[in-house]
């Protein structure tokens, strides 16, 4: 691993983590459980599920221990995968989701923020929930990311949602929109919004004092001198400019986002700054499916999850692979031990 996180992997963290199971269909029981027996060998520290014990049942026979609170997983956790019971679930079959499945993995994330929020748990880790679900019974935020700012006081648009594997680190300046209305979204203010967010992050969370950010354009070429598109002149450089005016951070861009991602280029930067969701998590995915996790920077409380989605079509199977929630609970873990040095 190119870039480290860890500020004291000895330390231990003074309470565990928490990890929303996502949504009971999904592959979020099998992926947790499967950490759990790992916990060992990739030198985890201790956490505790919230979700459905049907749910897990469905899909692991090891050892669960139904516990009531924080304190109480962490003294199981060696022997037993803790886990704090949300009811509602129990028609829930893996691969076949149900309105009582959204609803119970909305109650899970709920709690598992609110223990976060109040130090009873050192980090959240939420398990993968599926939008389309989650719309279909009234949820109201574009994705689990405004849902934790909300519970944490946070404006949606101070918070960023950072995708980081091993040599990428990549942010979407626009997130759960149509691509059609990208061009109208993207203002200078939100680019440098999230540019400082970014920086932010990168200083607190990741421990990098001065970040290098490269930005990158929205048209072919990066526009190509104003030929192939104007927003690169009229909105991403005077966003540029203000950054490098305002902040301790090296910014480079615009940047064409066809050959900004290649070894020798991600070697240059901290976190590339994208202007839509593809922009930001196809390079990502490709280069990191398996160990990418998902990071909301602005938050006063660290929350990551694993990078991708519910995987319905396998779940249940036993061919869901833990190591993107594996490498969740790890940064999870750094991040929590980082901030409480600070
Ligand atoms: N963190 C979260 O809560 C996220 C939730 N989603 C939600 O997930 C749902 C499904 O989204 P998709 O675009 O289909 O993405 P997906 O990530 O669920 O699946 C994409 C492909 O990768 C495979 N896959 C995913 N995770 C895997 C794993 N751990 N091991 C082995 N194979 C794996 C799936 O089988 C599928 O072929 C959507 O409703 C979306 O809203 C999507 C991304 C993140
Ligand atoms: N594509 C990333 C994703 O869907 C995760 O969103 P969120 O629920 O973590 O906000």
């Amino acid at each position: 691993m190119r870039w480290s996180t860890i500020a004291d992997a000895a330390a231990p963290l003074s309470t565990p983590l928490a990890v929303a199971l996502g949504d009971p269909a999904g592959i979020g029981p099998e992926i947790t459980a499967k950490a759990w027996e790992r916990r060992e060998a990739e030198g985890l520290a201790p956490f505790f599920a919230v979700g459905s014990p049907e749910a897990l049942r469905a899909v692991w026979s090891g050892p669960v221990a139904v516990v009531s609170g924080p304190d109480e997983a962490a003294a199981c956790f060696d022997r037993a995968l803790p886990l704090i019971r949300v009811e509602g679930a129990a028609d829930s079959a893996p691969g076949r989701p149900t309105l009582d499945g959204a609803r119970n993995s909305l109650d899970a994330l709920e709690i598992a923020v609110g223990l976060t929020r109040s130090g009873a748990a050192s980090a959240v880790i939420t398990g993968p929930v599926s939008k389309a679900q989650l719309y279909a019974i009234g949820f109201v935020h574009p994705g689990q990311t405004e849902f934790v700012a909300e519970r944490c006081g946070i404006a949606s648009g101070m918070v960023a949602m950072m995708l980081a594997g091993p040599t990428l680190r990549t942010v979407p300046v626009t997130t759960h929109i149509a691509l059609r209305d990208v061009p109208e979204v993207l203002t200078t203010e939100l680019i440098a919004t999230r540019g400082r967010t970014t920086i932010r992050g990168l200083r607190r969370q990741f421990g990098i004092e001065r970040p290098r950010i490269a930005v990158a354009g929205l048209n072919p070429h990066a526009g190509e001198n104003g030929a192939l598109g104007r927003e690169e002149i009229d909105i991403v450089i005077p966003a540029i400019e203000r950054l490098r005016e305002e902040e301790d951070a090296e910014i480079i861009g615009p940047l064409a986002a066809d050959t900004m991602f290649h070894p020798r280029m991600r070697a240059t930067y901290d976190a590339a700054l994208c202007l839509y969701h593809d922009q930001a998590l196809v390079p990502l995915k490709t280069l990191h499916f398996d160990e990418g996790v998902n990071i909301t920077l602005g938050l006063p409380i660290v929350r990551t999850s694993p990078d991708h989605g519910t995987a319905f079509a396998i779940a249940g199977q036993d061919k869901a692979e833990p190591g993107a929630m594996i490498a969740a609970l790890s940064m999870a873990a750094d991040c929590a031990r980082r901030i409480g040095q600070a």
